[in-house]
Parts: C-alpha cells; sequence; structure tokens
C-alpha cells in the first residue's frame, strides 16, 4: 500500500518509526521548496491516506530538517502561465490547509529550520506543531508581492489575535520559532535537534490514545476553523489574484536576486 503511495505522489516517503505512527517524509527542492507535483501531493495524499490501515497519527517532516520554503518558483511561473493551471494550484492550496485539518486522525508536524509560504499553511495545518528555537517561520507572501491569504487569513488571528497576526503579517516579520511558541502559533519549541524526536514522542502518546474520542475531539475543535471558511476562500481567491499581477514580477526577481524587492 505504502509502495503504491509513493508510486502515486512523486517526493512524498512513507515509514512506521512506531506502532500507528505513519510518517511522511517530503522531498523538494532547495530549502524543500515544493515543485508543482510535489505541491498536488501534500493536498491529495490525505484522502489516500484514510484507506491505509492502522494509522492511529501522522507525523509529517521534509527531508534534511528543513521543512519547506513554500511553493517552488517553478510552481509560481507555472501560475503565471495559464489561468487553468493557477486553477488548478488555487484548490491544491486549498486542500494543503484542509487536508490535515479534515483528516480524521491527528497530524504533528516537526519543523526543523524553515517553515515559509505553502510550507507554514502545512505545518500549522498540522494538528500540533513541533518547531525548533531558533527555526525560521515566515507567511512570505507579501515579500514576493502577493497577499497574505491561504492559511494566514484563517489561522493567524485565531491562533495569535489580530493585532499581532497584522503586525507580522503586513509587515512580512519573520518570527523564531521560540516567539512563535510564545505567541500561541506553534504549540512546541525545542533545540533543533530535538525537534524529530520530539515530535515521534507527541505522535506516539497521540497513536496509543482513544482513537475514536481523539478524532471526534479533533473534528470539534476544528469545528472553530469551519465557521471561518467562508474567509479562507475568499482570501486564498485574493491571494491567487496577485500571482497574475504585475507586484509578483518584481518580488520573484527580487527573490531570485537575492536583494529587497522595490514595490
Ligand atoms: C502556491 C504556493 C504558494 C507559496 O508558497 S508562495 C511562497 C513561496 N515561497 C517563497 O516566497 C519563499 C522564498 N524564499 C525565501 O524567502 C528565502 O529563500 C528563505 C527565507 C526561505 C531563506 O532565506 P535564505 O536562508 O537567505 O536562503 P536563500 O539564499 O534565499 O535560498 C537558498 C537557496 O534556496 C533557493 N530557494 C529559496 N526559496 C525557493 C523557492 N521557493 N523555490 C525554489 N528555490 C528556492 C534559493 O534560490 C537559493 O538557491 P541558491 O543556493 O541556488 O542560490
Amino acid at each position: 500500500m505504502l509502495a503504491s503511495l509513493e508510486a502515486r505522489y512523486p517526493g512524498l516517503a512513507f515509514a512506521w518509526p512506531r506502532p500507528g505512527v505513519l510518517e511522511i517524509t517530503f522531498r523538494g527542492e532547495k530549502l524543500n521548496a515544493m515543485p508543482p507535483a510535489l505541491h498536488r501531493g501534500l493536498a491529495r495524499v490525505w484522502r489516500d491516506l484514510e484507506a491505509v490501515e492502522g494509522v492511529r497519527a501522522v507525523l509529517l517532516r521534509g527531508e534534511g530538517g528543513v521543512f519547506s520554503a513554500g511553493g517552488s518558483f517553478g510552481l509560481i511561473e507555472e501560475m503565471r502561465a495559464s489561468h487553468e493551471a493557477l486553477m488548478r494550484v488555487f484548490w491544491e492550496a486549498r486542500d494543503l490547509v484542509l487536508g490535515p485539518l479534515n483528516f480524521p486522525r491527528p497530524v504533528v508536524a516537526a519543523v526543523e529550520k524553515v517553515a515559509v509560504g505553502a510550507g507554514l499553511a502545512l505545518a500549522l495545518a498540522a494538528d500540533i506543531a513541533v518547531v525548533g528555537k531558533g527555526a525560521r517561520l515566515l507567511d512570505g507572501h507579501l515579500r514576493l508581492g502577493v497577499a497574505a491569504g491561504d492559511h494566514a487569513v484563517l489561522l493567524w488571528p485565531l491562533l495569535v489575535g489580530m493585532a499581532k497576526a497584522k503586525y507580522h503579517l503586513l509587515l512580512n516579520e519573520p518570527l523564531t520559532g521560540e516567539e512563535a511558541e510564545r505567541l500561541g502559533l506553534v504549540a512546541l519549541a525545542v533545540e533543533e535537534e530535538q525537534v524529530y524526536e520530539k515530535a515521534l514522542e507527541v505522535a506516539t502518546r497521540l497513536a496509543k490514545g482513544p482513537k475514536e474520542a481523539l478524532s471526534l475531539t479533533k473534528h470539534a475543535l476544528n469545528n472553530w476553523f469551519r465557521t471561518f471558511m467562508p474567509h479562507f476562500e475568499v482570501s486564498l481567491a485574493l491571494e491567487f489574484l496577485g500571482f497574475q499581477g504585475k507586484e509578483l514580477e518584481e518580488g520573484l526577481r527580487a527573490l531570485r536576486e537575492k536583494r529587497k524587492p522595490q514595490f
């Protein structure tokens, strides 16, 4: 079963590090940025996981301890090239957040170093994120010249309050893992070299918990997010308008040239 999932989803590897804990390791480009096939896989895999026997918790990690710098430059170029691609990635971006949120078993993310853009969306959509104290967490969209949409407008105000959400999103201000824990954006920040062990410990505890009661508790807690779902989809649409806009051209060029954008 896992081998067929690996064949179906390039860039994803599956393992059972403990009974009941399904580990998904994803491998992308530099800083684990997500090329189109990986972005699609991380959005779609959740439906197939429901058919895998014995999953009691999912542990999600990026290869090499880097979680992810978000959508790859190639993915963004693809979105710029046609409305068809833009719409396809729009639905993927929605499922990248809703997949882990709606998955019936608890999901734990292990973020050692970097979570930006869609990478941060994925980490925050997990039920429990364990991050390195020095990890760099950044929404990142405004630097690119598009609106901070996807997960951020749904999750940040609920997790850290509107004032801090506006400060970090409007100024595109990064957070360390330690700051993110203090603000309540993530559950746990530990030393970088302890992130995986801690995340595995949390996932193992969850896998030993009462399966049905945990699932119902997750469902009930996520009703909070579901209340805000219309905002999420509208914000995602506003973000995606920018992927074919003028400001993105400068944002993308500046990123590639490693300089500050001049908007
Ligand atoms: C639907 C999708 C939505 C989205 O996810 S939109 C958001 C897309 N992601 C971004 O905008 C993030 C872009 N990257 C960054 O802002 C920075 O990077 C970081 C803050 C993540 C890290 O900064 P630093 O430590 O200074 O590293 P570095 O020199 O900028 O990057 C190291 C290497 O990684 C490559 N890289 C970084 N991000 C991406 C990416 N998103 N796609 C492809 N490659 C990427 C660079 O080019 C470079 O490569 P080389 O070593 O060859 O110079």
